[in-house]
């Protein structure tokens, strides 16, 4: 699965001063202005190593959505959720207190996927900092700043590197909504009125354009062709017969646009359907 993220800008620079590009040495030499837009980012974590630091009810959501991306998790906190308790199994659970003796003692935290541990610094592709301790989070923040680019830190959205926004999933289609930290709860409420408008019926209607779509691509040299094939393929009409329940009817349809195109290639999806 893959994870959106909204991901601030270049976080030591303010609005309209020019970067300083001996520290920025391998970003393009053109760029002149800072543009202070968040941007969002489709990112892939399977198999990446990320932390959570805490064990409570926003850590659990960080951590699920970590597991669900297919990330190499651990949590570091004294106590968990009971849901968090139950994916203990899957995670790489440390059970301690972060705190100033952890780091003066320089203690790593360690993975299940490796034989011995690993320095958080070295490897890490993406922190949380999700304790209901301000100054905890603060002292995640500053221990990690300089290490491990994704950051997020739960309390502090100016200090964080990306934030986690409101996901509408319908199969291969998601979508994320962030107002970047503005109002959580709006965020929340458009996602809400996103799922009234897309339906359940987009699961289907996705994973079958995305075999016909390797079709059109493998079956139709001429890319002005295939541009027209894949207009026509995002139609209503076949959207409208998932809706209903007819996969006949929308495959029928699918079959007509592409057929022409791909006779000897194109395969249909008999089984399926
Ligand atoms: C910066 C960010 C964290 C980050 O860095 O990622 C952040 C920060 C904070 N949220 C707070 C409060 C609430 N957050 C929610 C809900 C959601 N918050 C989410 C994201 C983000 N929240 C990121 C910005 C994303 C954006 O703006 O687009 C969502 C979208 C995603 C998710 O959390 O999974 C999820 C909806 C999911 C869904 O249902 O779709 C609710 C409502 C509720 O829970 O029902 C409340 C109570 C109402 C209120 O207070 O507004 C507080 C104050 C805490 C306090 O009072 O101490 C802070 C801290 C601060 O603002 O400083
Ligand atoms: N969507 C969002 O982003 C929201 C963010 N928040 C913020 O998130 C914070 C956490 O909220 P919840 O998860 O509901 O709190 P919670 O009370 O359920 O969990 C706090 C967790 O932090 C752990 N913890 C405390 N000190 C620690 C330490 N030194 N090292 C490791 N773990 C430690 C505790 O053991 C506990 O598991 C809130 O204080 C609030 O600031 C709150 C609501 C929404």
């Amino acid at each position: 699965m893959i994870t959106f993220f909204s991901v601030r800008p270049w976080r030591n620079v303010r609005k309209n001063k020019i970067i300083n590009l001996g520290k920025l040495s391998s970003c393009s030499a053109y760029l002149k202005e800072v543009i202070t837009v968040n941007t969002s980012l489709v990112v892939k974590l399977t198999g990446r190593k990320c932390v959570v630091v805490g064990g409570g009810q926003i850590a659990e959501r960080r951590v699920e959505t970590l597991l669900r991306a297919g990330a190499c998790v651990s949590v570091v906190s004294p106590a968990l959720t009971s849901r968090l308790q139950e994916w203990k199994d899957r995670l790489c659970y440390y059970p301690k207190t972060f705190d100033e003796a952890m780091l003066e003692k320089g203690e790593p935290f360690y993975t299940t996927d490796v034989g011995g541990g690993f320095k958080l610094e070295q490897e890490i592709f993406l922190l949380v900092a999700a304790t209901d301790s301000r100054a905890v989070n603060n002292l995640v923040y500053e221990r990690f700043k300089d290490s491990v680019p994704l950051l997020n830190v739960i309390d502090r959205p100016e200090q964080s590197s990306f934030y986690f926004p409101a996901v509408l999933e319908r199969g291969l289609l998601q979508m994320a909504v962030t107002t970047s930290g503005a109002s959580p709860v709006i965020a929340k409420k458009i996602r809400r009125q996103l799922a009234e408008q897309y339906g359940k019926e987009y699961e289907q209607y996705l994973q079958r354009m995305k075999e016909v779509r390797n079709e059109v691509l493998t079956g139709v040299s001429d890319p002005q062709k295939r541009k027209v094939l894949f207009e026509k393929l995002a139609s209503e009409m076949i959207l409208d017969y998932y809706k209903r329940g007819d996969t006949e009817a929308a495959e029928q349809l699918i079959q007509e646009i592409v057929t022409p195109h791909v006779p000897d290639n194109f395969v249909t999806n008999d089984k399926k359907y």
